[in-house]
């Protein structure tokens, strides 16, 4: 690991300088197509401006025969698309495939200017997010670029995983890791055949009642609850990215038809801190986009935690409830991030102004200094 001195200095003479903090761009929806799919491929740029990041996908799922048309596909599209507000990333193929070398010495001598974020998948360590790079560095040097191109690791293996805390700081480039529950799954020999998503056999039952001679009543009926067979991997996953300024994303949710499941696998890791998922297939889009974005009800109630604690300090009751410094700290991540998709939103800057309007209007009668 470098030290902190050399932390952000240019890893090839003549490449743009590291950034000091990943920039808060809505990322909402990361939108996979397969740009060897010619169908596919011409509905993405009219999805510009739509969907909050585009991701030319040239690993898994894409044919081995296809790779290089999903390179050239995703050249073309970079080259002739105006993205507007919406990010462009791809996710290369892996460090040790047979075309990752291609991939990302074409991506960033013909698109490098258009591309933001690179995912790399089945990252085992810090090793492989310092082979990236520097790689990156030499080619954005001698590409020319001013701006440096960010890294992005999925989390899809037993040694990642155990290795996450490094890899989120392996360097400057990290804007974020996603979780890859396949071929995690796999890696781990966990039982599931799934891509994402909850198990029915993963559950907790009620205890048995007791019969009137004391004893357990096994075969009596009892509730049983469904777990969430991601809640480690995803809350680790945040604590790593949230430690290194970076950000934490759902992944993929294979089930396409199931949209009440997916919102509601999409919702526990908004709630966990990811900032956004994965979209597979056009109609997770506007999932996605709804579940990531704050309600207006709970923008309303910042905004009015927020007047009500004026200098940030103490402690006041607001609609019978108490909030203090810590509570305050909550409602301003939240009205953050209302105030970054605001930016890029028209519907939302209304529905957020209104909830703000609305909530300084309210003279909190019950807002008192304890
Ligand atoms: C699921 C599939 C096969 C269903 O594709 P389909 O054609 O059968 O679906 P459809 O409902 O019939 O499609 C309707 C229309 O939408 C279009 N369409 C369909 N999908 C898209 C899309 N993504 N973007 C833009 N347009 C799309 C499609 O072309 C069609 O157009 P049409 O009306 O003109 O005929 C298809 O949606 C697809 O290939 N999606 C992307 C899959 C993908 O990228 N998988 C890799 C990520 S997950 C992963 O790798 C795991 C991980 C992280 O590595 C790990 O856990 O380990
Ligand atoms: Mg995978």
């Amino acid at each position: 690991m470098r030290n902190a001195k050399d932390f952000f200095t240019p890893l090839a003479v003549g490449a743009p300088a590291p950034l000091r903090e990943i920039p808060a761009r809505p990322s909402r929806a990361i939108h996979f197509f397969d740009p060897s799919n010619a169908k596919m491929a011409a509905k993405i740029p009219a999805m510009a401006g739509q969907v909050d990041v585009l991701l030319g996908n040239l690993e898994d799922a894409v044919k081995a025969d296809n790779k290089e048309a999903a390179r050239q596909g995703l050249v073309d599209i970079g080259r002739a698309t105006d993205f507007g507000p919406t990010q462009l990333w791809t996710r290369l193929n892996a460090l040790d495939s047979p075309w990752f070398l291609d991939d990302v010495t074409t991506l960033v001598a013909e698109i490098g200017d258009k591309l933001d974020v690179v995912m790399v998948p089945k990252v085992q360590g810090a090793e492989d997010i310092h082979y990236v790079d520097r790689l990156l560095a030499q080619l954005e040097a001698k590409a020319g670029l001013q701006r440096p191109i960010l890294v992005h690791a999925i989390l899809e293996t037993a040694r990642g995983m155990a290795n996450v805390e490094e890899i989120c700081g392996a360097s400057p480039r990290m804007q974020g890791i996603s979780l890859g529950p396949a071929d995690l799954a796999a890696d781990r020999r966990m039982k599931t055949t799934r891509v994402g998503g909850g198990h029915p056999g993963y559950l907790v039952r009620q205890d048995p009642p007791r019969g009137a001679d004391g004893t357990s009543q096994i075969d009596a009926d009892r509730s049983t609850y469904q777990q969430d067979l991601w809640h480690y991997t995803i809350a680790r996953m945040v604590d790593a990215c949230a430690m290194h300024g970076i950000y934490a994303y759902y992944g993929p949710f294979g089930d396409i038809t199931d949209v009440v499941a997916c919102e509601d696998q999409f919702r526990n890791a908004f709630l966990l801190g990811c900032v956004g998922t994965w979209t597979l297939h056009p109609k997770q889009i506007e999932i996605a986009k709804r579940v990531f974005s704050p309600s207006v009800e709970d923008i309303a109630h910042a905004y009015q935690v927020k007047e009500a604690m004026g200098d940030g300090t103490g402690a006041v009751m607001v609609d019978g409830k108490m909030e203090d410094d810590a509570s305050l700290k909550q409602c301003l991540v939240m009205v953050e991030l209302a105030e970054q998709l605001a930016a890029i939103d028209p519907d939302l800057r209304s529905a957020y102004a209104e909830a703000r309007a609305a909530s300084t209007a309210i003279d909190a009668p019950d807002a008192q200094e304890k």
